[in-house]
């Protein structure tokens, strides 16, 4: 009685288990517990129909007149916990991406096998029962098909056990969990392994004591889920992250071996045609990442077929993987596509220097005269403003010349004022020609210009403009043009004549009305022949 007790609190137990698991089952593990738990559950509540049946056969009725009716069902439950088992691991503990229709079809090859076994065993066979009469005390021994699947079971137990052992021993924060789960299967194969072998004391009745090790399992995993976030914190919540991340990930060992790499890895450096198949130097599948020996922040990854234009800017992170002890075990390389943003960005710089050329313009423009290309006179006060007080300041000169055509009015009322406008470039660019880089040459209205030259006194000025005077006078302008054009000059100096911009002015300008007067095409300095 004690024993069909202990079946029910299992079978319980473990389907409280295997619905709470199945309710979080967006976990991707926690659906693998759920029909774990389920086939236990399964397996102990039919374990605990039969020995009713044997016991109160008017009871628990059996169906086709089979006697080990509710025991063969009850073997659903049984095979398929191995595969379970393994899936559960490769799930745990980071394989994910292989498990497939492939292994699940293989995985599920024997326990189709064994039930097909199990249920065309009528009495009289010995492929799976091995003659196992129910109610007999007789123990279990199994014919060759159950000893088959007991391999089968093992073999992949103990490929799952070297995983999940594995996994503990690298991954810290899991390691409890990983460790407690163990010792809880552990219970559940400890009892198998008693029971198929007939290591049951007599006095236990050689009972199956798989049970009990499902209730100290159940018990095991509850704690694990309550204590350790057994369904909360799977490393598998960190191995989906990996896989569903839209950056591209390459893990290597510490000489750049690669080891692992990310869904999005594989599609980006496929497209590039780079092989990054496990094992492959990252040095030399991706040179360039480490053209300075250390890997580069930024990436550009081309295309590798020839005549194909794409390329990628990738931002590059190195991250290192260490193992308690501070050594460095590899390396995870994260790759992040930026290319787009490298193109907003160029498009936004080529906008800046777009806007910047455009103001230039703008500005160069309020400053130019538009006829001749000169500055203009906002621009020479802002000049006159800067170079006066820089002349005083150095006890430095500076010589300030105010031009005016002479007859102009002729010309234009003579030959028309698109050849006033010619006479006024050509003027405009004799002037440039003759002065310095650091002079000014600025219109300053109608047919009237003026020159700053700093670091110049009244005879090197004079000298300046008389041979501006020289050359313009032997210009020549067609033969509808006219002859021997002239100009005057007034010039006034600083400090000898002036030591602030009105005074200059008014006696350059005094001159050239002196000049003027005086019958032009001559200069006068401050305001005196
Ligand atoms: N073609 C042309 N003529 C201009 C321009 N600006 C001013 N003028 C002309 O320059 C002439 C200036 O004449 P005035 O101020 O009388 O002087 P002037 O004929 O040069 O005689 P003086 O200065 O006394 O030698 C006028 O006919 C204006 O129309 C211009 O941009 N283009």
């Amino acid at each position: 009685m004690l024993f069909i007790t202990a079946l029910f609190i299992s079978c319980l137990l473990t389907l409280i288990l295997g619905i709470y698991a199945w309710r979080r089952r967006e976990v991707p593990t926690a659906g693998t517990i759920a029909v774990m738990m389920g086939g236990l559950s399964w397996w102990t509540f039919f374990y605990a129909l039969q020995i009713l049946h044997v016991r109160f056969p008017e009871l628990i009725p059996t169906f086709f007149g089979d006697s080990l009716f509710w025991f063969r069902v009850m073997f659903a439950g049984v095979v398929l916990q191995p595969a379970a088992f393994l899936i559960f691991v490769l799930q745990y503990t980071g394989y994910r991406h292989r498990i497939g229709a492939r292994l699940i079809l293989l995985l599920s090859f024997m326990p189709f096998l064994t039930l097909l076994a199990i249920f065309s065993d009528g009495h009289g066979h010995q492929l799976f029962m091995g003659g196992f009469e129910p109610g007999a005390k007789q123990a279990f021994r199994g014919g060759p098909a159950f000893w088959l699947h007991s391999l089968y079971s093992y073999l992949i137990m103990l490929m799952g056990l070297v995983l999940l052992i594995r996994f503990a021993f690298q991954n810290r924060p899991y390691r409890r969990q990983a460790l407690i789960f163990i010792s809880g299967y552990m219970a559940v194969v400890a009892s198998n392994l008693m029971t198929i072998f007939n290591l049951v004391p007599q006095s236990l009745e050689r009972l199956d004591l798989s049970p009990f090790g499902f209730l100290v399992a159940g018990f095991v995993m509850s704690l694990n889920i309550r204590r350790e976030g057994f369904l909360d914190l799977m490393p598998v919540a960190r191995s989906l992250v990996f896989e569903r991340m839209a950056d591209a990930v390459l893990v290597t060992d510490r000489q750049n071996r690669l080891l692992d790499r990310n869904p999005a890895a594989q599609q980006l450096f496929g497209h590039a045609g780079v092989d990054i198949g496990r094992g492959v130097q990252l040095q030399q599948v991706l040179p360039e990442l480490f053209e300075n020996g250390e890997p580069a922040e930024e990436l550009t990854l081309k295309k590798r077929h020839n005549g194909n234009q794409d390329s990628w800017c990738l931002d590059v992170r190195r991250t290192e993987i260490k193992n308690g002890n501070e050594t460095v075990r590899g390396y995870v390389y994260g790759f992040r596509d930026v290319t787009d943003l490298k193109q907003v960005e160029e498009s936004l710089r080529q906008q800046l220097s777009n806007n910047e050329q455009l103001r230039q313009a703008l500005k160069e423009e309020s400053i130019r005269d538009p006829l001749t290309g000169l500055f203009n006179r906002r621009w020479l006060d802002e000049v006159l403003e800067l170079e006066i007080p820089r002349a005083i300041r150095e006890e430095s000169e500076l010589s300030l010349c105010v031009i005016d055509l002479d007859h102009f009015k002729r010309v234009n009322d003579g030959w028309g004022h698109d050849m006033g406008d010619r006479i006024l470039v050509s003027l405009a660019q004799l002037l440039q020609d003759e002065s310095r880089k650091h002079d000014v040459v600025a219109r300053f209205g109608g047919e009237e210009f003026v020159l700053v030259l700093p670091g110049i006194g009244a005879d090197q000025a004079r000298e300046v403009i008389e041979r501006m005077q020289d050359r313009f006078r032997a210009m020549s302008f067609g033969p509808d043009g006219p002859t021997n054009l002239t100009f005057s000059a007034g010039l006034a100096v600083i400090p000898g004549h002036a030591r602030d911009r009105e005074t200059l002015f008014r006696l350059a300008d005094r001159g050239l009305y002196r000049a003027k007067e005086e019958g032009r095409d001559r200069l006068v300095i401050g305001g005196r022949t």
